[in-house]
């Protein structure tokens, strides 16, 4: 079992998701997160005095997977998210090590 993380771009959500579904793993979890990768800053201006935006906003999604392989689960969530500037986003891939079903109380991959 893998659990992928993606930070994409809030307005590639619909993509995203609807790649997922196509790849066979529709299940997730999504976040609304702010962070820095190599995005430059964007500067604003407020009542006269300016400010730095270093942190820009992000969703995250997380979706755990077992029988889908992982590497079409990445693929879709490149293929949903990608629009070539800067601030795509990036994908992380970790070990899972057990999950449960709390309504069946099925383990493991089943549960997934
Ligand atoms: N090393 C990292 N660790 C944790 N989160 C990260 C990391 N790199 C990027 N992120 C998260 O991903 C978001 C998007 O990153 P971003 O697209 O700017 O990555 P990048 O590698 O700098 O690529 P790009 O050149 O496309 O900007 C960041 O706002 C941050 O939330």
């Amino acid at each position: 079992m893998k659990m992928v993380v993606a930070m994409i771009r809030p307005d590639k959500l619909g993509d995203v998701k609807k790649a997922l579904v196509e790849a066979g793993a529709p299940s997730l979890t999504v976040t609304n997160v702010s962070g820095r990768g190599s995005q430059p800053a964007k500067k604003g201006q407020w009542r006269g005095e300016e400010y730095v935006v270093d942190l820009h906003q992000k969703v995250k999604i997380e979706c755990v997977v077992a029988d889908t392989p992982v590497e079409d689960v990445v693929e879709a969530i490149k293929d949903g998210a990608h629009t070539g500037e800067k601030g795509d986003g990036k994908i992380f891939v970790m070990p899972v090590e057990s999950a449960v079903q709390i309504r069946t109380g099925k383990e493991g991959p089943e549960a997934v």
